[in-house]
């Protein structure tokens, strides 16, 4: 009989989903180097040892976006288990913050009303994404977590 395979521990993430005064959501890309380079997702990062969620928060927005964040709003937390990591993923909502969102790591930066149009988003925001979506009344269209494909139209480059 073979032992079961040990437990994953999860990493601890806090996601900042800024809010805009007219309802936009503000996305960033994940730079080059990381895994899912040039998926979408919320600004945020992993907590340092000894960190809360506010804490790690309040750091990684001061680092990626160059903002002071006001309030923090705690909101749900979800799980999702990549090749990579196990994530738990501890959402928050925040509508105020000093200063005007600057991508400081390479990342590009856009703010989103429904519907979506930047993609692939990571699978890790699709509960939140549904959620968001109901709240607003707006339809949550799943191709935001595809990767984008060549048409089939199209034959490939012959310089690739
Ligand atoms: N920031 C963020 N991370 C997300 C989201 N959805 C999702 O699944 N994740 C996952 C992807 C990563 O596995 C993890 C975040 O880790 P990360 O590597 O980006 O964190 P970090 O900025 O601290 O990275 P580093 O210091 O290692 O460079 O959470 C999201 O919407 N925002």
């Amino acid at each position: 009989m073979s032992a079961a395979p040990p437990a994953r521990r999860h990493t601890e993430v806090a996601v900042g989903i800024l809010v805009r005064a007219d309802g936009a959501l503000l996305f960033a890309s994940r730079p080059g180097g990381k895994p899912y380079a040039g998926y979408w997702e919320f600004p945020g990062g992993k907590l340092e040892a000894g960190e809360t969620v506010e804490q790690a928060l309040r750091r990684e927005l001061r680092e990626e976006l160059g903002v002071t964040i006001g309030p923090v709003e705690r909101w749900q937390a979800t799980e999702h288990d990549y090749p990579h990591a196990l994530v738990r993923l501890h959402w928050c909502k925040v509508r105020a913050w000093e200063g005007e969102p600057q991508a400081r790591e390479g990342q590009e930066l856009r703010w989103q009303r429904w519907p979506l149009d930047v993609r692939p988003v990571l699978p890790g925001a699709r509960p939140v994404l549904a959620r968001l979506a109901r709240e607003e009344g707006a339809e949550l269209d799943e191709a935001v977590f595809e990767p984008a494909q060549v048409p089939a139209d199209r034959p490939p480059s012959p310089c690739a």
